[in-house]
């Protein structure tokens, strides 16, 4: 397959980026049926290629692996597909490679939820996010505060406090709208 290269904005993948939990896939499917686009979320296509769910792959082939595959994934997405709504994994935006692609070939949304709204959501992710297992809460706000660094590198930053899904996906919606109006108008 060819590389797509020199993207209409409005064509552009736009991806979801943010820590665990922050709510990219929840808020991706939202944003792709408002836009009429096709969704694609990592983690659920990384569970498809295993045929298990990531706490299983994670305890059966490794996290060096699946970081590996998942790389790949991405980058072939960004590299060959346009259109599309991609909510990332927690941590895939933590490898170069990936936030390379994801910044030159798509137009990146840092979903961003403050520490203390995120923590009264770990009870909800935590059987599901090996990555959070056997961390004491100290750790894991440890990992969430050392990992803005990589999010920090965006197109566009969204803040979520206090609002649910449905209101998150419509800012990012206009937000959007808004950035295709400016930079390629209706009509040319
Ligand atoms: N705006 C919101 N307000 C309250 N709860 C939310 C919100 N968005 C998502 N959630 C809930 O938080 C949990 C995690 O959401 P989700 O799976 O979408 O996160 P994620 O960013 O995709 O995580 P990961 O990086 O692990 O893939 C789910 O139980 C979801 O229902
Ligand atoms: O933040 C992370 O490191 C992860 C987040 C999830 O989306 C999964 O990709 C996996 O559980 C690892
Ligand atoms: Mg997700």
């Amino acid at each position: 397959m060819s590389e797509v290269s020199e993207i209409p904005i409005r064509e552009k993948n736009i991806v979801l980026i943010g820590f665990m939990g922050v709510g990219k896939t929840t808020v991706g499917q939202l944003v792709a049926k408002k836009l009429y686009r096709d969704f694609i979320d990592i983690d659920k296509e990384i569970e498809k290629i295993y045929g298990m769910p990531i706490t299983e792959i994670f305890k059966k082939v490794g996290e060096a692996e699946f970081r590996r595959v998942e790389k790949e994934f991405i980058v072939n997405i960004c590299n060959h597909q346009t259109l599309k709504i991609i909510s990332l994994g927690g941590g895939a935006y933590l490898q170069e490679e990936v936030r390379k692609a994801c910044l030159s070939k798509c137009i990146v949304y840092f979903l961003d939820l403050s520490w203390e709204s995120w923590k009264e959501r770990l009870p909800l992710i935590i059987d599901s996010r090996p990555v959070l297992q056997n961390k004491t809460l100290h750790e894991i706000e440890d990992l969430f505060f050392k990992r803005r660094r990589a999010y920090s590198l965006h197109n566009s930053k969204i803040s979520t406090n206090n609002m649910d899904a449905e209101t998150i996906a419509n800012n990012i919606v206009e937000s959007i709208k808004f950035a295709w109006d400016i930079y390629q108008p209706q009509g040319e």
